[in-house]
C-alpha cells in the first residue's frame, strides 16, 4: 500500500485539523510536538503522511499530487485558482472576507469611485469589485497588517478577513460590505480521488460522521 499523503497549513487551522483528525482514528503523536522544526511526519501503522506548509501553498502541493488530500481555508482556494477537488466544508475557521474601511469610505464606495483597495488576496477582490460589482478600482497587494493601509492613506478601503471584528475595531475600522463566508475545507487531487478511492472516500465518510 502506498502512502497517502495530506498537506496542512501551519497556521491557525493547523490544531483544529489534528483534532479532527484524531477524531476518525487518523492520528499522528509526534505531530503534536509544538517546539519541533520537522516538516514531515509519518503514521507507518496507517501509511500516511503528514507535511506542514504554509497556507497558500497547499493548493500547489495537491495540484500537482505531491499531496493526495489538503486542508484549507475557502479563502486560499478561491485566491489559488488551483485545479483540484474540493470536497467537505469542515466547518472549522470560520470567518468572512469583507470591504472595510473607515466610516467614511461608504460614500466612495456607493458613488463607485475610483478607490484603491488594499489587500492580501488581489484575485479576490478584483473578482468581487469587476465581476460582481461592475466597478473599477486599483489593488494594490500586501502581505500583512492590512488594516494599517486605510490608516495611513494607502488606500481607501481595504479587502480582508474578518473573525472576531476586533483588529477593525482597535483599529477605527468598520465593516462596509461582505464579500463571501468563509471555513476550512478538504481538498482532493483530482488523480488521486481516482486512483485512491476507497481510501479517501472511506476518510470523507468517516469525517462527515463527525462533523
Ligand atoms: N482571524 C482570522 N484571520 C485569518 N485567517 C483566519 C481567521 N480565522 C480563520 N481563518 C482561516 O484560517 C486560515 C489560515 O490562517 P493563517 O492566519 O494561519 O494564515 P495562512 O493561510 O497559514 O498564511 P500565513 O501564515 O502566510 O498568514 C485562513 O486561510 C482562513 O481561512
Ligand atoms: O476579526 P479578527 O478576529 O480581529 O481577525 C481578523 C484579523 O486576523 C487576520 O490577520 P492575522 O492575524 O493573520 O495577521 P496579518 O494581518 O499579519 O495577516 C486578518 O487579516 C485580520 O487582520
Amino acid at each position: 500500500m502506498r502512502y497517502l499523503t495530506f498537506a496542512l497549513g501551519k497556521g491557525r487551522l493547523a490544531s483544529k485539523t489534528l483534532e479532527m483528525f484524531e477524531k476518525i482514528g487518523i492520528t499522528c503523536e509526534e505531530m503534536k510536538d509544538k517546539g519541533s522544526r520537522k516538516l514531515i511526519f509519518v503514521n507507518e501503522e496507517l501509511k500516511l503522511k503528514f507535511f506542514l506548509s504554509k497556507g497558500p501553498d497547499v493548493p500547489t502541493y495537491v495540484e500537482y499530487g505531491a499531496a493526495d488530500i489538503g486542508i484549507v481555508g475557502k479563502d486560499t482556494i478561491l485566491e489559488e485558482g488551483r485545479r483540484m477537488y474540493e470536497v467537505l466544508d469542515l466547518g472549522f475557521g470560520k470567518c468572512t472576507m469583507c470591504v472595510c474601511g473607515p466610516e467614511s469610505a461608504r460614500e466612495l464606495l456607493k458613488h463607485h469611485e475610483l478607490i484603491r483597495v488594499a489587500t492580501k488576496y488581489p484575485n479576490i477582490a478584483k473578482d468581487y469589485f469587476y465581476n460582481k460589482k461592475h466597478q473599477t478600482v486599483e489593488i494594490i497587494k500586501l502581505n500583512g497588517s492590512i488594516e494599517l493601509a486605510p490608516i495611513v492613506g494607502l488606500s481607501e478601503v481595504i479587502v480582508d478577513i474578518v473573525e472576531t471584528g476586533s483588529t477593525l475595531k482597535e483599529n477605527g475600522l468598520k465593516v462596509l460590505e461582505e464579500v463571501c463566508p468563509l471555513s476550512a475545507r478538504m481538498v482532493v487531487n483530482q488523480v488521486s480521488m481516482k486512483m485512491e478511492n476507497e481510501r479517501i472516500s472511506r476518510i470523507i465518510q468517516d469525517l462527515k460522521s463527525i462533523l
